[in-house]
């Protein structure tokens, strides 16, 4: 029923978000922005092939000797801890620093970060470094905030209705766009929040669909580094039209990972627009 109303809206609204979704989308493919994805071992390679199919340039660098000089080169950096180890923190703090003193933008993806002393140091540490946009799901976003969670792992135990919020909260308290994806995402600032329904009950079968989309949104922040808002609806537009086009002819969650990947290659900015279901919260 939720649902069903959320779609009866999308198609008469024409917000400008929905149009700067078409247009962010159009610069995204036409700059083909260098993505510095500091991402972990099991997203590496998927995140990598959604952002060519999407139009960006992605590149894995991390190592501690170099992650903060070639922050100097990408238009944006994206740093994601489900692999966590000391040498690759160091190279996330370089990275970090460096967007941060160059005014770059920057996302977080906070993977599993209450589970461990060690991941919550890191993340407290990255958190100092300003990130422009904060992505997780429900149970990250919760103990982000400082609420009780029911994450155990990198799959959420939470809905993202739960965890509304706390991203409030957390928006507030560290300037960054908030993300939470789920079922139906939900996007704050800390001022005006929206909800982005589409998708695939598929999408969270698949590992590393949601490390996938924070590099993706580094790509759109990459394109409008002053406008973090629109660029992270704009990421998680393209994952929930594209995600239910691939799941309409998907038998299971391997074709569906690749028909994923078809799918992003083949969208263009009117079908985006045209699907997006994008509502204000
Ligand atoms: N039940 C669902 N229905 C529709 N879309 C979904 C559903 N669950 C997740 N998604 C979509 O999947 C993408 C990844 O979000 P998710 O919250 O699963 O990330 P995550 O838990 O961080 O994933 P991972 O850690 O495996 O990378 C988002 O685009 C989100 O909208
Ligand atoms: C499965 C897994 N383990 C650490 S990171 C990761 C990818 C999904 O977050
Ligand atoms: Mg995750």
């Amino acid at each position: 029923m939720y649902g069903a109303h959320l779609e009866t809206q999308s198609h008469t609204m024409t917000s400008p978000v929905v149009s700067s979704c078409g247009e962010l989308f159009d610069r995204m493919r036409h700059q083909s922005p260098l993505v510095q994805c500091i991402t972990n071992y099991v997203a590496m390679n998927y995140a990598a092939n959604v952002l060519l199919a999407a139009g960006a340039s992605p590149a894995m660098v991390h190592a501690p000797e170099e992650a903060g000089e070639f922050a100097g080169l990408a238009g944006a950096v994206t740093i994601n801890i489900g692999t966590l180890s000391s040498p690759w923190l160091e190279g996330m703090h370089a990275a970090a620093k460096a967007a941060n003193e160059n005014g770059k933008p920057w996302v977080l993806d906070p993977v599993a970060h209450f589970a461990t002393a060690f991941r919550r140091k890191a993340v407290t540490e990255l958190l100092a470094f300003k990130p422009t946009v904060i992505r997780g799901n429900a149970s990250e976003i919760m103990a982000l905030a400082g609420d009780a969670s029911s994450g155990r792992g990198v799959d959420s135990g939470d809905s993202v209705e739960r965890a509304e919020v706390s991203a409030l909260v957390l928006a507030r308290r560290t300037s960054a766009v908030v993300a939470v994806t789920g079922a139906i995402d939900f996007v704050t600032d800390g001022h005006q929040s929206v909800r982005v329904a589409g998708g695939s009950a598929l999408m969270p079968k698949v590992t590393a669909m949601g490390c996938a989309l924070t590099c993706l949104v580094g790509a759109f922040a990459a394109v409008a580094p002053a406008s973090p808002w629109e660029a992270t609806i704009g990421a998680l537009a393209c994952f929930s039209v594209a995600g239910a086009q691939a799941a309409q002819q998907a038998s299971g969650p391997g074709s569906f990972a690749w028909r994923f990947i078809d799918a992003l290659a083949a969208l263009d900015s009117h079908t985006l627009q045209a699907q997006a279901q994008i509502t204000p919260a």
